[in-house]
Order: structure tokens, then C-alpha cells, then sequence
């Protein structure tokens, strides 16, 4: 991400605004932090590790972002970064939970330790965090946008069944959330995404399971974080005013593709249509 400005919006679009992103220090979340303070907002981002943290407050403009360790599965943590924001900067006006993820083993392997590991950091954090922010500040200010990165596709995630539950499941909360609080004035809904290239995808997963990923995708290849922060940053600009209780997919059309039908050879080039019988 190099530059100092948005190579998609414009400068200011979001100024005056304080965003809470969780799993700032790296991919996805570093990316949305970075965008967003380069488009004026005031970043407090979160994560377990301080190291990281810093190195993604370096990348933005100096005094936009402001770290902050904090375990998103523990109560009293989670309760100190949101008091601690309030108390900085007064008000929360985006919440970005984007922190989380999976292991990837097969369904009759996962313990129930693990089982609790992937549902706590995903879903139970998920509505920590969410509950949290809005008691302290959103409902109080009456306005706010939440918004949980979830995955693509959406029809199982083999190998990673207790991941699927949990992105189903805050799915679902965010669209219960999004009619529950719309007499606040908050907004809830969920961006879906297919294969992100950051560094823990690259690093997590076997070359072949990528791939595969990859041929399954019409576009062809996996996202970027700067796709995702962007439309997390269109999301929290007045562009995303009239977005709540959606399910935003952006996976490169995957959740459409239910494997090689036509095969490849009827649709390329020299597509073929069948015969006429009349
Ligand atoms: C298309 C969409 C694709 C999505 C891509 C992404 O999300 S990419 C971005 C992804 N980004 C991320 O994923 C980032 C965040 N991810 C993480 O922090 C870790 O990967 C985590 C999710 C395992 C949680 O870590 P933690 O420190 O909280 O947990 P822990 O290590 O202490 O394990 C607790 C228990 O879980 C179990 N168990 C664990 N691993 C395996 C396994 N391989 N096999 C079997 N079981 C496993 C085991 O029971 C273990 O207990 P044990 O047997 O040890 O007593
Ligand atoms: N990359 C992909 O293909 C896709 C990713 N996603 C989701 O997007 C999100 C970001 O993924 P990505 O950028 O690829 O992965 P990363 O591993 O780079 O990001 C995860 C971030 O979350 C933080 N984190 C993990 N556990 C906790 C915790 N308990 N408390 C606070 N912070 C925590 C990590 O920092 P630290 O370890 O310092 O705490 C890290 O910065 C994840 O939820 C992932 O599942 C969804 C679909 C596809």
C-alpha cells in the first residue's frame, strides 16, 4: 500500500469520524486501518500483539491510529478498550470486527476444546465486542456502523466446519441486530469473503487447497486486503448510509460456482450452443 492518499476516494471522506478495528496489526485489518486514516478517520486498533500494532501505526499518517492490546475474548479487556477509546476520542462511530479465524482439520479430528476455540474467537467475541461498543457508545450517540468480516462460500466450509458455523451465526446476528437497532440509528451487516491473499492465508494453508480455491473462482484469483478495506471504507462513508442487515460477497463470483458445469472447453472462445431440433 504505498502512497499517503486513497487511490480510490477521495481526501476527507472520513474525517472527524473514530473507528474501532480489531486485528489491526496485519492483513486485512491493518489494510482497513490504514485506509481509513489516510481518508481522515481516528483508528483505534486492536489486536494481542503491541509489535504489530506499532508497525501498522507507522504506516499511517502520524497521530491517526492509536493501539491498543486487547484480547477480543476477554470481558474485562474488551470493556477497558472500549472505556479507554471513549474516553480519548469521545465516540465510536465504526466498529470493524475483523479479527478471528480457523484451523483446518477434518470434522470427526475436531475435539470439543477445539470446537469452543473456534466459536469463542469468532462468534462469542464477536457479540462481546458488538454488545460492547453499543451499551457504551452507540446507543448512547445513536448512530454507529458495524460491520464482522464472515467467509465465502456459503454452502459449508469443508474442513473448517466449526469456522462455518461461527461466520453463519454472526451472520445471522448481524441481520437480527440490524432490525433490533435500527431505532438507534445502527447499522449492522456482514462483508463475506472469499480467499484474501494476506500473509496468514498464504502461510495457513496447504499450496494445492489454494489453488483449488483459486480455479473455483470465475474471476480466477483471490482478493486483496486493499479490495477489502475499500469496501469497508465505503461502507462507513455516506455511501453505506442505506446498507444494514446485508451480507456483502466479495469472493470473485466463488459462491456462485458449483464446479466445472459447463466444462471449460463449452465456455470459452469457441463456445458451443446446442443443436436446434426444429
Ligand atoms: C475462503 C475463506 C478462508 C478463510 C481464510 C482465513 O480466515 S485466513 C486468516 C486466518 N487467521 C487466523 O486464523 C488468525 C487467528 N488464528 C489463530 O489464532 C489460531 O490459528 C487458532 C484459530 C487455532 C486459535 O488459536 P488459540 O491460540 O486460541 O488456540 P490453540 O492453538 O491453543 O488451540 C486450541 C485448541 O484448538 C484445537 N486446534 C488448534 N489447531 C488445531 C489444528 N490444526 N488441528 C486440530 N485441532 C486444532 C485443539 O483442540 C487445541 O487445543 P490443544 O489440542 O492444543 O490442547
Ligand atoms: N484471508 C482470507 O482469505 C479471509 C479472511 N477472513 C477473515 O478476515 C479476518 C482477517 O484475516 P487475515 O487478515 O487474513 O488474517 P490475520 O491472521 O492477518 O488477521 C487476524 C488478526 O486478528 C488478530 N487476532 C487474532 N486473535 C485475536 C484475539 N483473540 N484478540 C485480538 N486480536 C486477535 C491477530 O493479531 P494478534 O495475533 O496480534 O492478536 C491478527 O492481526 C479473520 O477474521 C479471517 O478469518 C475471512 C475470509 C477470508
Amino acid at each position: 500500500m504505498p502512497g499517503t492518499a486513497s487511490s480510490v476516494f477521495r481526501d476527507g471522506l472520513l474525517d472527524g469520524q473514530v473507528a474501532l478495528i480489531s486485528g489491526a496489526g496485519s492483513g486485512i485489518g491493518r489494510a482497513t486501518a490504514i485506509e481509513f486514516a489516510r481518508l481522515g478517520a481516528t483508528v483505534v486498533g486492536c489486536g494481542r500483539s503491541t509489535e504489530k500494532l506499532d508497525e501498522t501505526a507507522a504506516l499511517c499518517p502520524p497521530g491517526r491510529f492509536d493501539a491498543v492490546a486487547c484480547d477480543v475474548r476477554e470481558e474485562d479487556q474488551v470493556e477497558a478498550l472500549v472505556d479507554g477509546a471513549l474516553e480519548r476520542h469521545e465516540r465510536i462511530d465504526v466498529l470493524f470486527n475483523n479479527a478471528g479465524g480457523q484451523f483446518m482439520a477434518p470434522a470427526e479430528t475436531v475435539s470439543m476444546k477445539g470446537w469452543r476455540t473456534i466459536l469463542r474467537l469468532n462468534l462469542e467475541s464477536v457479540w462481546l465486542m458488538t454488545s460492547t461498543v453499543a451499551n457504551r457508545a452507540m446507543i448512547p450517540q445513536q448512530s454507529g456502523k458495524i460491520i464482522r468480516i464472515t467467509g465465502s462460500p456459503h454452502n459449508g466450509f469443508p474442513l473448517m466446519a466449526h469456522g462455518g458455523v461461527a461466520r453463519a451465526g454472526e451472520e445471522n446476528l448481524m441481520r437480527g441486530l440490524a432490525v433490533e437497532w435500527a431505532r438507534y440509528g445502527i447499522r449492522c451487516l456482514s462483508v463475506a469473503c472469499g480467499p484474501v491473499l494476506t500473509e496468514t492465508f498464504k502461510g495457513k494453508y496447504p499450496i494445492d487447497v489454494q489453488q483449488a480455491m483459486h480455479s473455483q473462482t470465475p474471476l480466477g484469483r483471490a482478493g486483496t486486503e486493499e479490495e477489502v478495506a475499500w469496501m469497508i471504507a465505503f461502507l462507513a462513508s455516506p455511501g453505506g448510509d442505506w446498507h444494514t442487515g446485508s451480507v456483502i460477497t466479495m469472493d470473485g463470483g466463488m459462491d456462485c460456482y458449483r464446479g466445472a458445469f459447463p466444462p471449460k472447453e463449452y465456455a470459452d472462445e469457441a463456445a458451443r450452443t446446442e443443436e436446434r431440433r426444429t
